[in-house]
């Protein structure tokens, strides 16, 4: 990074990016994971009526608690990766600043590095952002499979092992590392172009810089994205896709059906010869319809 203000503000602001950029993700990932929705107003509307405001914010704690770690590590592999590669100072930069490719390097660096520690509460957010059921719940229905944050990181190392917080974790890398690089070549770039030559971009330009940075990042992430969380949400499903390569070929509207043991309901292709199954859905209606993806 160019500006020395960066490190002390990542953590409130990343967790401010987080707030304000959360009911969007929540979006986001339902319509990666879920077949139910015609698009984006469509998931709003069937979120809001289903779950009020509050749906929008479901998986945000352990984002906002990890954030600042998770950022951490992604600037101090960035910065120590680049003094390595330049053998410059934060402070002697100013003057000599990086080449590019420095730049990219140590932003693929940082993004490869970040992601072990992204990964557990990434999966976390992910398999809470798709549980829609209401926040009063009508008597006799199903309770959610997770009860919260830690009681999700504790079934999924019962049930899957401690391998199992990783599901996803690849494609998250693959997401990452080239994306991470993007990101402060972009940055790096666009400070330059507003900055006269050894001084610090003030405050509004790293905001912008970091917002286009952004955009431009995550214009080549999003199609990994979706794998990523469609592994993540088959976690349950052993074999459901057997890697990335899978994943990307495979239908995967096929997966969504009816978990047994839950009573949840993911898409809406569900199985036509279980009878039982479809009382259940007759009895429970359209509320259930819009219900968690989560495979058996
Ligand atoms: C993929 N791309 C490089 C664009 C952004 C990655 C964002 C990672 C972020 N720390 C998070 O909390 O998800």
């Amino acid at each position: 990074m160019s500006s020395s203000r960066e490190p002390r503000t990542q953590g409130s602001s990343g967790a401010l990016g987080l707030v304000l950029g959360h009911p969007f993700d929540t979006v986001k990932v339902r319509l990666q994971t879920q077949t139910t929705y015609r698009g984006i107003i469509d998931c709003m509307v069937k979120t809001y009526r289903h779950e009020s405001l509050l749906g929008f914010f479901k998986g945000m704690s352990f984002p906002i608690a990890s954030i600042a770690m998770v950022n951490s590590v992604l600037f101090g592999v960035y910065s120590n990766t680049l003094l390595a590669l330049t053998a410059t100072s934060h402070r002697e930069r100013r003057a000599q600043p990086p080449s590019y490719i420095h730049v990219f390097i140590a932003g693929c660096i940082g993004g490869f590095v970040q992601v072990y520690c992204l990964a557990p509460f990434d999966l976390i957010k992910v398999r809470l952002q798709n549980q829609t059921e209401p926040r009063a719940r009508p008597p006799g229905s199903p309770p959610p499979r997770y009860r919260g944050p830690v009681h999700c990181a504790v079934s999924i190392f019962q049930e899957e092992g401690p391998r199992g917080l990783f599901r996803g974790a690849w494609a998250l890398t693959l997401r990452d590392t080239p994306t991470m690089g993007i990101y402060f070549v972009t940055y790096e770039w666009l400070c330059r172009q507003s900055t006269r030559d050894g001084q610090d971009p003030s405050p509004a330009r790293v905001l912008v810089a970091g917002g286009f940075a952004g955009i431009a990042s995550w214009a080549v992430a999003t199609p990994l994205d979706v794998i990523k969380s469609r592994l993540q949400m088959a976690g349950l499903k052993r074999g459901a896709y057997r890697g990335v390569l899978d994943c990307m070929s495979s239908d995967h509207r096929r997966l969504t059906y009816v978990d047994s043991d839950t009573k949840t309901i993911g898409g809406n292709d569900t199985p036509k010869d279980d009878s039982g199954l479809s009382h259940f859905l007759q009895t429970r209606g359209d509320s259930l319809r819009e219900c968690d993806l989560f495979l058996a």
